[in-house]
C-alpha cells in the first residue's frame, strides 16, 4: 500500500484547523505542505506564520515542496518549524549535492523534485544520498492540474535507478493523482502519492483518503 500525502495547498485558508484536523485523524500519512515564491513558479502560496500554524496542529511527518529559488537559506526555519522531509527543485539549484548536504546537516530528510522536463538520469551522481525523489505529474505552481501521460514511465525509469544505484530513496509522484491513477503509479513504482484537489474536492474527505489508500493495494 502506497503513503498519502494531501497536500495542504488545496484546503480551506479560512478554517485550516478543521481541515488539518481532518488529515490528522484520516488514514493518510503525511502532510505534503507545497512552498511557492512567485520566482520560481508563477504562485505564491504561504509562508512561515502558516507553516508556524500547521506545525502546532498537524500530528503526522511534515513534507515540505520547496517552489523556491535560494531555498538554503531557509533550511533552519523550516527545521524549526517542525518539517521532517525538504525537497528542493533540481532546477532551482545549482550546488545540489551541497545544498542536499546542508538539509542532511539539520537532521531532515532530503528530496530532490523534478519538474516534468527535468530528465531522472541528471540524479544518477546524487541519488545514494537521496532520501526521496519526488516525481512531478503537472508542472510545478499550481493544484487542480491534469496529470501528465508520460509519469508512469518516468517513475519506472526512476526505480530502475534507484534499483541500479542501491539508493533507499522513496518515488514521490505530485499532481492530478486521483482514484483512476494511484494503482497505476503504485504498480510503476511510486512509494508516496500525493494529493490536493481529489481529496478536498471531494465530497467526504475521509472517504477519499481510505478509497485512495485502499486502491493502491
Ligand atoms: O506541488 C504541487 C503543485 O505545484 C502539488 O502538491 C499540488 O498541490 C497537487 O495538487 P493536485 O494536483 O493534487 O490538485
Ligand atoms: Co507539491
Amino acid at each position: 500500500m502506497a503513503l498519502l500525502a494531501p497536500s495542504i495547498l488545496s484546503a480551506n485558508f479560512g478554517n485550516l484547523d478543521k481541515d488539518l484536523d481532518m488529515i490528522n485523524s484520516s488514514e493518510a500519512d503525511w502532510f505534503h505542505i507545497d512552498i511557492m515564491d512567485g520566482v520560481f513558479v508563477p504562485n505564491i502560496s504561504f509562508g512561515f506564520p502558516v507553516l508556524e500554524a500547521i506545525n502546532k496542529k498537524a500530528k503526522k511527518i511534515k513534507d515540505a515542496h520547496l517552489m523556491i529559488i535560494n531555498p538554503d537559506q531557509y533550511f533552519q526555519t523550516f527545521k524549526k518549524l517542525g518539517i521532517d522531509y525538504i525537497t528542493i527543485h533540481y532546477e532551482a539549484c545549482i550546488h545540489l549535492n551541497r545544498t542536499i548536504q546542508e538539509i542532511k546537516n539539520l537532521n531532515m530528510k532530503a528530496g530532490v523534485a523534478l519538474s516534468p522536463h527535468t530528465n531522472t538520469n541528471l540524479l544518477e551522481d546524487i541519488i545514494d544520498d537521496l532520501d526521496l525523489v519526488l516525481v512531478m505529474s503537472v508542472n510545478p505552481g499550481f493544484g487542480g492540474q491534469k496529470f501528465i501521460e508520460n509519469t508512469y514511465r518516468k517513475i519506472a525509469s526512476c526505480k530502475d535507478l534507484i534499483i541500479r544505484k542501491n539508493s533507499k530513496a522513496l518515488i514521490q509522484v505530485d499532481g492530478g493523482v486521483c482514484l483512476e491513477n494511484a494503482k497505476k503509479l503504485t504498480d510503476s513504482g511510486a512509494d508516496v502519492l500525493v494529493a490536493g484537489s481529489c481529496i478536498f474536492n471531494a465530497k467526504d474527505p475521509l472517504q477519499m483518503i481510505k478509497d485512495l489508500k485502499i486502491s493502491t493495494k
